[in-house]
């Protein structure tokens, strides 16, 4: 998750009121230091400094490159601490499995995050802790979007992946615009049964108006600031740098419509029709028909919320991963002639790939698995928290700590992905080309019972990108005035999922392919 450092002002305004606090946080500390530890030592860790811990040694941007680094001398299981914030960080996935998978009824709560509440983030049960709010969400949720009823969604997803492609050929500068309207097109049809306008659509403004209110809000350091200062809530808005109840007024309002906008239209689609089409919102309504009030009014609540949830969930994590794909074809031309090569020789070259085709395409899938592994969208998963104190191989995890899974340390463990910096699909095939067992699915999408419920759709939309884009486009660096090659190499941007910055490239259909062929394969 993105870290930045407060602003000077801010940080001009809390000088005074810092040392108050300071003598709460050393009064906490040496409490903590006094916890029972049943004669374990906490893990290995670097220094803290007193007061602030490793906050300033951490890389604002990209702190899970820190923690790598920090897993060189410290190993796969060690500690740190932000400010008052104990953080046990767990670098392999054998070590995430063993707590988060293993020990589930210890490591599934979330850490408290100051800002969500007050900021109108509630609503998204990712964010709450262990407890029933959670469970019904959760349970809401898993009905729609397990492995065997998220089928139901698979022609809608490839319609609109080869939509997407239209799109792209259509207007290849816009390509990033392309995928996002696939990303919000996709999750709206599965939870609402919506069809967002190309442009100015009003509930897609809606939802990118919340998030791009409450992103900046919610980073990690604004919610420590506030976890620590909380009277921070009663500085007046005229305050430069510190108009924070206002920011949090705005964030409200664009949650509340955020919620209630899509269900509505979805709720009267639903009443209009005798048969709706399949969605999360029609399935629940149809299944609450069975119960009685209050009951059904309380289910009405979370049924919104886990359908909003799901929306904040699914945003941006295809259009980031098809970015990340797009940037790796354009560096790797080989990757996308060999995928090719594979796909005409199973399909032949007059038609579109189709889930039935997945198991025969080995080679697609490890483009798949090598785009989810070199650069994945979550380099910290979301962060747990440990509801009770535990001992993990003699150390001491204290009660209330974080729990981060470094996604990032796992794709960069060079014994187990020689070259992790290249993009190497190879390396999930045998010399035979069949695959192996190894998937980064295994750890990309989170651990235990707090692992992702959006996977097994989220997998779909990933392949039916990547699968359709292969069959029908190619991937070409941009040239500059003088006709030279320009080498893309973008930052990346930490939003909900980490993507690289839109770059110059040239994306064409393959010659076989154009608009009117694929409007014919389409038929
Ligand atoms: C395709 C790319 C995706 C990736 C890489 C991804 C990754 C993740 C990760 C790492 C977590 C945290 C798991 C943990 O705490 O251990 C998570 C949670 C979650 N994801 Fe996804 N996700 C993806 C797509 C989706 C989609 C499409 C949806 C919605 C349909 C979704 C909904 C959620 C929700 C609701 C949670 C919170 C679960 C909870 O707290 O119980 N995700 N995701």
């Amino acid at each position: 998750m993105p870290y930045s450092i407060p602003s000077r002002t801010g940080l001009v305004l809390l000088f005074p009121i810092v040392s108050v606090v300071a003598l709460d946080i050393v009064r906490r500390l040496i409490s903590s230091s006094r916890r029972d530890r049943k004669g374990s030592p906490l893990p290995p860790g670097p220094t803290p400094l007193p007061l602030l811990g490793n906050v300033l040694s951490l890389d604002v941007e990209e702190p899970w490159k820190t923690y790598t680094a920090w897993k060189a001398t410290y190993g796969d299981v060690f500690y740190a601490r932000l400010l008052d914030q104990e953080v046990i960080l767990l670098n392999s996935q054998d070590d995430a499995v063993e707590l988060l998978e293993k020990r589930s009824q210890i490591y599934s709560d979330r850490p408290v995050i100051a800002t969500i509440e007050p900021y109108g983030f509630s609503f998204v049960f990712a964010f709450r802790g262990y407890d029933d709010y959670w469970r019904l969400g959760r349970r809401i949720f898993h009905q729609t979007f397990r492995a065997d009823t998220v089928l139901a969604f698979r022609p809608m997803q490839l319609r609109r992946a080869r939509q997407m492609v239209m799109n792209v050929i259509d207007n290849p500068a816009q390509y990033a615009s392309h995928y996002s309207l696939f990303s919000t097109g996709v999750a709206l049809s599965a939870v609402y049964d919506y069809e967002p306008n190309p442009q100015n659509d009003h509930i897609v403004h809606i939802i990118d108006s919340f998030i791009e209110t409450t992103l900046p809000a919610t980073t990690p350091e604004k919610a420590v600031l506030f976890k620590m200062f909380p009277f921070l809530w009663r500085i007046p808005d005229w305050i430069p740098g510190l108009s924070l109840k206002r920011e949090a007024k705005i964030s409200c309002e664009w949650a509340v419509k955020t919620v209630e906008a899509p269900y509505q239209y979805a709720q009267k689609r639903v009443e209009a029709s005798e048969h709706p089409t399949f969605s999360m919102v029609s399935d629940h309504i149809a299944r609450m028909q069975e119960y009685d009030e209050p009951y059904r009014s309380d289910y009405t609540s979370a049924l919104k919320n886990a359908a909003a949830t799901a929306i904040i969930g699914a945003a941006e994590s295809t259009s980031a991963t098809a970015m990340i794909f797009t940037l790796a074809m354009v560096q790797n031309p080989h990757v996308w002639k060999r995928a090719q090569a594979e796909i005409d020789a199973v399909l032949g070259m007059d038609r579109l790939p189709d889930f039935e085709d997945r198991p025969f395409l080995p080679y697609v899938e490890a483009v798949l698995r090598e785009t989810q592994r070199w650069q994945p969208v979550l380099c910290l998963g979301l962060p747990h928290a440990a509801s009770s104190s535990d001992i993990y191989k003699g150390f001491y995890i204290p009660k209330g700590a974080t729990v981060v899974a470094n996604v990032w340390a796992m794709s960069r463990d060079e014994a187990r992905y020689p070259n992790a910096e290249q993009f190497i699909p190879e390396r999930f095939l045998t010399a035979e080309g069949t695959l192996i067992d190894d998937n980064p699915a295994q750890y990309v999408f989170g651990f235990g019972r707090r692992m992702c419920p959006g996977r097994h759709t989220g997998d779909a939309s990933v392949w039916s990108v990547i699968s359709t884009m292969l069959a029908t486009l190619e991937f070409h660096l941009a040239k500059d005035a003088e006709g030279r090659d320009i080498i893309p190499n973008p930052k990346y941007v930490n939003g909900v999922a980490r993507h690289p910055e839109k770059f110059p490239c040239r994306i064409s259909p393959r010659p076989h392919i154009s608009k009117a062929s694929l409007e014919r394969l389409l038929e």
